[in-house]
């Protein structure tokens, strides 16, 4: 356990994508000490467990191990306005949810950032964060302007040449779109099909902690990182955030004084303790019995997350990914919708050769249908009841209904495209996936769940209707191609399984310091508050046409070129 000290410079909360660059760039200045508390377990250089390094992904978020426990969220309502609540998975490790993503790293389109100044984040314009995106990197396939070439994060891509059978298919597949290939998703920024690029090295995971709290930044005199450290609440004097209450994994509490506070907890985590220390709208405030210190309508408000919907196909054997081959995703279509309410690139559609690690999820295809821009918006609030535990979280999915009529026509592209003799001709094996709480279950890595799903896995590869019949129990009869045809039926399914991708963000959004809504002014600061900077996901005016961990690393590098004391 480190020892803590009782008084620093900086307090850094949250040792995730955010946190992990400030605690680096922060303690380059020796005269500076600087403590990082992070809820979760630490991964230092040469004892970062091998579920985190692996290229796959997928059994971490449905593990326990490295996630929030209790948190869920509301996706949207169903016609008859009851919600749909589920699991909402966020890292709870060093390197935080960069420690168990998909290692996707996409920067999105210069015209999302020309929009965030234009909503008041004056300064983050393409111009301006470009530097910062190149500073971040290594790219490890391109270079020129665009690029960089010896930042900490390495950014890498299968290109084609590489492709297994299956990327191969869906690539050929997804030609019949008519959108061109292109080889450079974070240099080229017009539609079409991208290998994906992702933050990995040889074939490992690099999180935000293996690139920015290597051996040298660790050694530093003036940084402490403290793990398994939560902090359960924020202290104020007046207008002044003076530190914090951190509870030791011995579960004593202790109180940190610090001349500044960098809030990195993430989207859900930051508002919840901004909320709680009496930052936020103060009727709600007041609802919850929390005396209020500063009225700041925006806090926990402009909640957004990429509408998406998982969508799975029984895959011919000659397609399925061999065991040793960790990494399943491969090519992304970056598309134009052309609906009413639409915009150039506004929706997202993700390849995977691997349902899951099992069996079962061998011999399926995965398939991510995402609104890449969209205009729904959600919110975050306490439980007036209990303000201190998990936070009440409705993501708003289909709150703006161009985003259902996006998703349904993204279903009936993806299925004109995937049902295809490249990948597999019949349109009954094309059929909606979700994670809801038992395909969680049989997603746990246990014997148990490898030996059910090598008799499922069976059985599915057995007579045609044999499948059918399996595929019907497990998707309850929903068929894709026959809910296209009806139109209400696809609007239900949409309804019925749209969930995020887990970019949640915008809930401490930057903008003017006379927008009453903006929660932090451009540099990052609380506004209203001395002593107190947010640098994480929860900045976000709006969401990047993008995954989110490039551009909150961009956004931490950005906050802290510019960080001072005050
Ligand atoms: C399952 C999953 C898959 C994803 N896939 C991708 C992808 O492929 N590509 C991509 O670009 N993005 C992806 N994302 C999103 C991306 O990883 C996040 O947007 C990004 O990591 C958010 O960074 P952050 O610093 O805001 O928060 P986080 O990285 O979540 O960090 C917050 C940290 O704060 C800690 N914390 C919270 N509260 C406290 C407290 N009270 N005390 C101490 N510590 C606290 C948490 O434990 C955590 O470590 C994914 C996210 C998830 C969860």
């Amino acid at each position: 356990m480190a020892e803590l000290p009782s008084e620093v410079d900086v307090l850094v909360i949250g040792g995730g994508s955010a946190g992990c660059v400030m605690a680096n760039r922060l303690s380059a200045d020796p005269g500076r000490r600087v403590l990082l508390a992070e809820a979760g377990v630490d991964t230092p250089p040469g004892r970062v467990p091998p579920e985190i390094l692996d290229s796959y992904p997928m059994p971490l978020f449905h593990g326990e191990r490295y996630v929030w426990p209790g948190l869920d969220a509301v996706a949207t309502t169903d016609a008859a306005g009851r919600p749909r609540r589920r699991a909402y998975e966020q890292g709870r490790v060093m390197g935080g949810s960069s420690s168990i993503n998909v290692q996707s790293a996409n920067r999105g389109l210069p015209r999302d950032y020309d929009a965030w100044a234009a909503l008041g984040a004056t300064g983050w314009g393409w111009d301006n964060v470009l530097p910062f995106f190149r500073k971040l990197e290594t790219d490890l396939d391109f270079g020129g302007p665009l690029h960089g070439r010896d930042g900490p994060l390495p950014i890498r891509r299968i290109l084609e040449a590489d492709w297994p059978p299956f990327a191969q298919a869906a690539a050929r597949a997804f030609d019949a779109s008519g959108l061109p290939r292109r080889a450079d998703q974070n240099g080229d920024f017009a539609d079409g099909l991208f290998p994906t690029a992702f933050s990995n090295r040889d074939d490992a995971r690099v999180s935000a902690a293996a690139a920015y709290l290597d051996a040298a930044t660790r050694a530093r005199p003036n940084l402490v990182i403290s793990a398994e450290t939560e902090v359960r609440a924020l202290s104020t004097e007046g207008r002044r955030v003076t530190g914090a209450v951190l509870r030791r994994p011995d579960g004593s509490d202790r109180a940190v004084r610090a001349r500044h506070v960098v809030l990195c907890a993430g989207a859900l985590h930051s508002p919840t303790l901004l909320l709680r220390a009496g930052i936020g709208p103060a009727a709600h405030l007041r609802d919850c019995g929390i005396a209020v210190v500063a009225d700041r309508p925006g806090v926990g408000a402009n909640l957004r997350d990429h509408p998406a919907l998982t969508i799975a196909q029984y895959l011919p054997r000659a397609l399925r990914l061999s065991d040793d081959y960790r990494r399943a995703s491969f090519l992304a279509l970056r598309y134009s919708s052309g609906r009413p309410g639409g915009s150039a690139s506004d929706m997202y559609l993700t390849a995977a050769a691997r349902g899951g690690w099992h069996a079962l999820g061998r011999s399926l295809g995965l398939y991510f249908l995402w609104v890449n821009q969209p205009h729904s918006v959600g919110r975050l609030r306490l439980r007036p009841s209990d303000p201190v535990g998990s936070p009440d979280i409705d993501l708003g999915l289909l709150s703006d209904p161009r985003d259902l009529d996006r998703l349904a026509s993204g279903v009936r592209m993806l299925v004109g495209l995937a049902v295809s003799p490249h990948l597999n001709p019949n349109p009954r094996e094309l059929f909606p996936a979700s994670f809801s709480p038992a395909i969680k279950r049989l997603s746990a890595v246990s014997p148990r769940n490898a030996r059910l799903t090598a008799v499922l896995a069976r059985l599915l590869d057995g007579p045609p209707p044999l499948r059918r019949l399996m595929l019907r129990t497990l998707t309850g009869g929903a068929e894709l191609a026959s809910l296209c045809r009806a139109g209400d039926d696809l609007d239900d399914y949409v309804r019925g399984n749209v969930f995020g991708v887990w970019h949640a963000s915008g809930t401490c959004r930057m903008g003017r310091v006379h927008d009453l809504e903006a929660v932090v002014d451009p540099g990052g600061r609380v506004i209203g508050l001395e002593g107190l900077t947010v640098a994480d996901a929860s900045i976000m005016p709006r969401l990047p046409s993008a995954n989110t961990n490039i551009p909150v690393i961009m956004g931490a590098e950005k906050i802290a070129a510019g960080f001072g004391l005050g």
